[in-house]
């Protein structure tokens, strides 16, 4: 394909014919090879503008960077919004696509609202992927990408694959961190989603306010004009979101209790599930859902709304939410304890989470709800003190573990959960603070183990020391459970 094509197509323009041939596209300088636009960015760690001689030399034809950036041996497409211009070249290379695409933002639920939406896709026939922490999940197989909203490159190439393959639908988690990046765009994205808005990332995004706009590109710019914004009505942050959806003149869909598209009536929580009743288009619906929590409810009916933002039948997508499957490390009943303790597994690992996961097990607890939890390294550390809180408040006991320490000293993050969590009792290794947790529990009690989910491994160190360590919340409760 060649270069000028592609410009043109992106509305870029150019100095000469530009008419280089385009084999590829990279934002590493490592990746490219004879032919490859390369996407040279200022980014947290280094300035990619620093290997554009090294991209030059291993062919690239042209480079896309700041203006005041130095190209020499190749096309220097000059942009204030690099990684925007990037990515809308990249665009017009990765074909076919699938024809409808949507994303979901928020603190919380991204994952499981996409995972959500692609199942209720299969359910009314639709080949679905989805996109986002737990890899890409296609109707196959499942692949880890590590990122919850992948490089731009990877996103791109990934959908241009599951077109391939025949997926016409995919739902895709855009981070506050991808948003910002502008890791996923170019694409018609037909609708859009916001499922709340927390503390988190503060130490990338420094104010609130600052997080919000960086989701709120979401709507601002990537969903098409045309396109439909599905939001959560009942968070803090939800009358903004809809304000900000409106004034670019998108189709607003409302979800929640005070929800105008999808109206959650009532809900009421029994032992595996919960009743819903949804009123939607002048019509109430009845829904058994095999889920519990109501977190998990409120990312079942956004799911719902994307569905019927991109042509699904109402009557049809209530009915399949009855036949929804577990997300992974979502509330996942991982394990019975001797005593007959029921051990879950869930993902809570924003202060909000946290308030979520112990709510949905609450109303189940006949005893004491026994929380193992921890907080990432080299995160966000203004949530460690919220999150001891809120177990310190919320949970019968509370033990501070490890979960992911990455760069910092472990004991130091425990410190400072401890610090705001009186009465909490402190136990580094994660195993032996679930063990700790197991031995606990009696008969009336549950274990709620928060923060890993369906993760893998412990990450320790940083940098070329970075080591992970096998570590699944999962297996360990289950081998804890019955030695
Ligand atoms: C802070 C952050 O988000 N960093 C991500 C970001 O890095 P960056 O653009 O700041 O890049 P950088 O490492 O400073 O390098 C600058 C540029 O030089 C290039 N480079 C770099 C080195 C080299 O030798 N050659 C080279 O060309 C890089 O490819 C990059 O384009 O772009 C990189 C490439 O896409 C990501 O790998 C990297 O993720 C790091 C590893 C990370 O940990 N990110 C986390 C925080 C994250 O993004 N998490 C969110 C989840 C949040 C949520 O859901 O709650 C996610 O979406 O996954
Ligand atoms: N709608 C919600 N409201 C409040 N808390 C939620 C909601 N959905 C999920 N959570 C909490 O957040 C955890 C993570 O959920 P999920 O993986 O779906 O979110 P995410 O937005 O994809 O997270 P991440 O930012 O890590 O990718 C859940 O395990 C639960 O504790
Ligand atoms: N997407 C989130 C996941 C956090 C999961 C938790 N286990 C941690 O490591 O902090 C992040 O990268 O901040
Ligand atoms: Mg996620």
């Amino acid at each position: 394909m060649k270069l000028g094509v592609l410009a043109a197509e992106a509305g870029i323009g150019l100095p000469g014919a530009a008419e280089q041939n385009v084999t590829g596209f990279a934002i590493d300088h490592r990746k490219v090879a004879p032919g490859t636009v390369f996407g040279a960015f200022q980014g947290s760690a280094v300035n990619g503008e620093d290997f554009i001689p090294a991209a030059v030399a291993s062919g690239a034809v042209a480079v896309v960077a700041r203006p005041e950036a130095r190209v020499d041996g190749a096309v220097h497409i000059a942009s204030d919004q690099p990684r925007q211009t990037f990515a809308r070249l990249a665009a017009g290379f990765f074909t076919p696509i699938p024809d409808t695409i949507v994303a979901v933002t928020g603190t919380n639920g991204k994952t499981s609202t996409v995972e959500m939406t692609r199942q209720l896709w299969r359910m009314a026939g639709h080949r679905a992927a989805s996109i986002g922490t737990l890899g890409v999940t296609t109707p196959d197989e499942s692949v880890s990408t590590g990122l919850t909203t992948p490089d731009i490159v990877t996103f791109l190439a990934n959908m241009a694959g599951l077109a391939r393959e025949g997926v016409s639908h995919v739902a895709y988690e855009a981070s506050s961190h991808g948003l910002s990046q502008y890791r996923n765009e170019g694409l018609r994205v037909a609708a859009a989603a916001f499922t709340n808005l927390s503390r988190d990332h503060l130490d990338y995004h420094g104010t609130m306010e600052a997080y919000f706009a960086a989701k709120m590109r979401l709507f601002t710019e990537v969903v098409a004009a045309d396109g439909t914004a599905v939001i959560w009505t009942d968070d803090e942050w939800s009358d903004r979101a809809m304000a900000t959806a409106r004034a670019r003149g998108l189709r607003v869909l409302g979800v929640g209790e005070k929800g105008d598209g999808i109206r959650l009536v009532s809900r009421v929580p029994g032992n595996l599930g919960q009743t819903l009743q949804i009123a939607c288009a002048d019509r109430t619906f009845k829904v058994e859902l095999p889920l519990i929590g109501a977190y998990q409810a409120a990312n079942v009916l956004v799911a719902a709304g994307l569905v019927l933002a991109t042509g699904g039948d109402p009557a049809r997508t209530f009915e399949s939410l009855s036949r929804l499957q577990p997300v992974r490390g979502r509330l996942e009943r991982a394990a019975i304890t001797r005593t007959g303790a029921p051990i879950y597994v869930d993902y809570a690992h924003t202060p909000d989470g946290l308030v979520a996961a112990i709510a949905a097990l609450r109303p189940h607890v006949r005893g004491r709800l026994i929380v193992v939890f921890g907080a990432g390294g080299d995160r966000d550390t203004g949530k460690r003190p919220e999150m001891g809180k809120v177990a310190a408040d919320q949970a019968d006991l509370a033990i501070v573990t490890d979960d992911n320490p990455r760069g910092e000293d472990p004991a130091a993050i425990r410190a400072a959960i401890l610090a705001a969590a009186p009465g909490a009792r402190e136990i580094a290794g994660r195993r032996e603070a679930i063990a700790a947790a197991v031995a606990e529990a009696g008969r009336d009690d549950i274990v709620l183990i928060a923060g890993k989910g369906h993760e893998q491994g412990q990450i320790i160190g940083r940098g070329e020391a970075m080591r992970v360590l096998p570590f699944d919340d999962v297996t360990v409760a289950r081998e804890c459970a019955q030695p």
